[in-house]
């Protein structure tokens, strides 16, 4: 049978290169962004997101997070500009994060962890699908969004309201009308060349970390971490502390958007 990857001590990210020989590779993510070394880019134009809520088709618990995947069989969901050129498809946006406030995301920011972070992926529409683009170096595009502790986040809140139907690894259910645009704080941006976070890690995804967090509320974070690993019938285990820790930078440019 497969390897199983998982977040804990047997199947974690420390145990992934056994399998995935690529997580020493030169390019992997996600890092600790230091923005004191990132270089100013008066080139990079600023991002430009277009997402149909009508696209959105179902949430689902993949049994290492959930995610909201989108219908990408046309470029009515898409982001263009900043460090990318051409046009990628939005195909899910999921969220990694911790067992308690002070871990979670992936990207650290100067060693601070957040409690959570959003990535909406995309993958570039030169290729004829995502799977396709998952393997080139200029394949995918994640879009990631820091969330921090506060007032309760409204368009969170449908997302949160259907997690009832989709606890277990496993389920998956209707889910329609939403518009991820709704997630985003403003537009500045760390960007850098890096990789998928999770097996198969591959070296394919041009990552724009934003700067400016959105928040959650405390009631909204014990939500996710309700959320199950484990299907039905199993012993049950919640969902927590689903990142990967930062990866060597290698001699990488980070490019900001912003002085
Ligand atoms: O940003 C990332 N987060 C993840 O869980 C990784 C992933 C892996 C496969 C598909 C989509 C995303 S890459
Ligand atoms: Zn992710």
């Amino acid at each position: 049978m497969a390897h199983a990857w998982g977040y804990a001590a047997n199947n974690g990210p420390d145990k992934w290169v056994s399998n995935f020989p690529v997580a020493d590779g030169p390019r992997q993510s996600p890092i600790d962004i230091l923005p004191g070394g990132a270089s100013y880019d008066s080139g990079l134009k600023p991002l430009r997101l277009k997402y149909d809520p009508s696209n959105c088709l179902e949430i689902l618990n993949n049994g290492h997070s959930f995610q909201v995947t989108f219908a990408d069989d046309s470029d009515s969901s898409t982001l263009k500009e900043g460090p990318i050129s051409g046009v990628y498809r939005l195909k899910q946006f999921h969220f990694h994060w911790g067992a308690c406030d002070d871990k979670g995301s992936e990207h650290t920011v100067a060693g601070t962890k957040f409690p959570f972070e959003l990535h909406l992926v995309h993958w570039n529409t030169k290729y004829p699908s995502f799977g396709e683009a998952a393997s080139k170096p200029d394949g995918l595009a994640v879009v990631g969004v820091f969330l921090k502790i506060g007032d309760a986040n409204p368009s969170l809140q449908k997302v949160l309201d259907a997690f009832n139907n989709i606890r277990a690894k496993g389920k998956q259910t209707f889910f329609a009308d939403f518009d991820p645009k709704t997630l985003r704080p403003g537009c500045l941006d760390l960007d850098y060349d890096g990789s998928l976070t999770t097996p198969p890690l591959l070296e394919s995804v041009s990552w724009i970390v934003l700067k400016e967090p959105i928040s959650v509320s405390p009631t909204q974070m014990t939500r996710f971490r309700g959320l199950l690993f484990t299907g039905e019938g199993e012993a049950p285990c919640c969902i927590v502390d689903n990142y990967r820790p930062p990866q060597p930078l290698k001699g990488r440019q980070v490019r900001a958007s912003f002085k």
